[in-house]
């Protein structure tokens, strides 16, 4: 759906992207993560021409972005709806109106709209406030409005830039829900911009972590979280205090291996002591993955490395606490 080769973009003279080559394939939800300043905002407008671009193609179904005309430019907006942290709506009109708005735009038959509209407010859960101003909405409702009035001309790929960052956790989970089933239900490709890493671990099978406007982790979610490298380690933080002696290893537990009790084994087999740092069982999308970190004796961390890797585990041995 969205191929991109070789990618450049300045600013002035700063170069705020380099290299970039990627794919987003149809049904994918694609996570573009990364610090404030990495440039993910960037490549997200150029993927709908709201950005220019100098060096390397950016494709959109087949068609380059930078050679499209001020008509062909709009028609591939109308097939890619967008999302924003600050929502983007006219919040002196009510819901509706929002919703309406694309629609009337694009010339839509009065009652062809509308019925559009009551179908949207219902898929995002808003039937009953309808005719309330958007001023009077909670963060999550604001987005829910957001998302209806991206999807009222049936895009085939949804761009969220930061969808959720303003929203707190429990809010967060619902517009997450509210993605994954666009893109199960209504089989919307999903492009995601964010800085927090539970909304990658959530809802997106692949990701690009950016760093200084270069791609330089890339992959299956799933798996660059169970072996994450140092790139990726940088962006997640485990809260956990720190034992100061001996050596702390973090486990991952995909599904298959999560209820084998393979610690248990490990410590018979190795007649090793250890002590449990912390843990947590995490979802990743249809899928769940345990994480828990031990703290061992210096001493017999070549060993408990050796029976790991025999029985097929993932692991880290943690630097100063990371
Ligand atoms: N219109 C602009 N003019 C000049 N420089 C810009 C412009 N927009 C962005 N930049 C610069 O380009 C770099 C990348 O910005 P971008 O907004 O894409 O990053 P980001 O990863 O999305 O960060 P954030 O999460 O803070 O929005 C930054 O150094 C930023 O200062």
């Amino acid at each position: 759906m969205i191929e991109i080769h070789d990618l450049g973009k300045y600013y002035g003279e700063q170069k705020v992207l380099s290299d970039i080559s990627l794919e987003v394939r149809k049904g994918d939800v694609f996570g573009i993560v990364g610090h404030s300043g990495a440039g993910k905002s960037t490549l997200l407008r150029c993927m709908n021409g709201l950005e220019s671009y100098g060096g390397g193609s950016v494709r959109v179904k087949g068609k380059e972005v930078k050679e499209l005309g001020e008509r062909e430019l709009k028609l591939l907006r109308r097939d890619m709806g967008m999302i924003f942290q600050n929502f983007n709506l006219m919040n002196r009109k009510d819901v509706f109106e929002n919703i309406l708005f694309p629609l009337k735009v694009w010339g839509t038959p009065k009652a062809d709209a509308e019925k559009r509209a009551d179908e949207l407010l219902e898929l995002v859960g808003l039937t009953g406030k309808k005719h309330e101003k958007v001023r009077d909405l909670s963060g999550g409702q604001k987005q829910r409005v957001g998302i209806a009035r991206a999807l009222a001309l049936n895009p085939e790929i949804l761009l969220c830039d930061e969808a959720t960052s303003a929203l707190d956790p429990k809010t967060t989970i619902s517009i997450l829900e509210l993605l994954m089933d666009i893109n199960k239900k209504l089989d919307v490709t999903i492009v995601v911009v964010t800085h927090q890493m539970e909304v990658v671990k959530m809802i997106c099978n692949k990701v690009i972590i950016l760093d200084g406007g270069k791609i330089v982790a890339s992959g299956d979610t799933e798996k660059l979280f169970l072996a994450p490298g140092p790139e990726l380690r940088k962006l997640i933080t485990d809260d956990y205090a720190v034992i100061p002696s001996g050596i702390n290893i973090r486990l991952m537990f995909p599904r298959e291996v999560a209820n084998e009790g393979i610690i248990a084994n490990m410590a018979r087999e190795l007649d090793v002591k250890f002590s449990i740092v912390g843990g947590r069982i995490e979802r990743y999308r249809d899928t769940v993955m345990g994480f828990l970190i031990i703290n061992v004796a210096d001493g017999d961390v070549p060993k408990i490395e050796k029976w790991l890797g025999e029985n097929n585990m993932y692991w880290e041995v943690m630097k100063n606490g990371q």
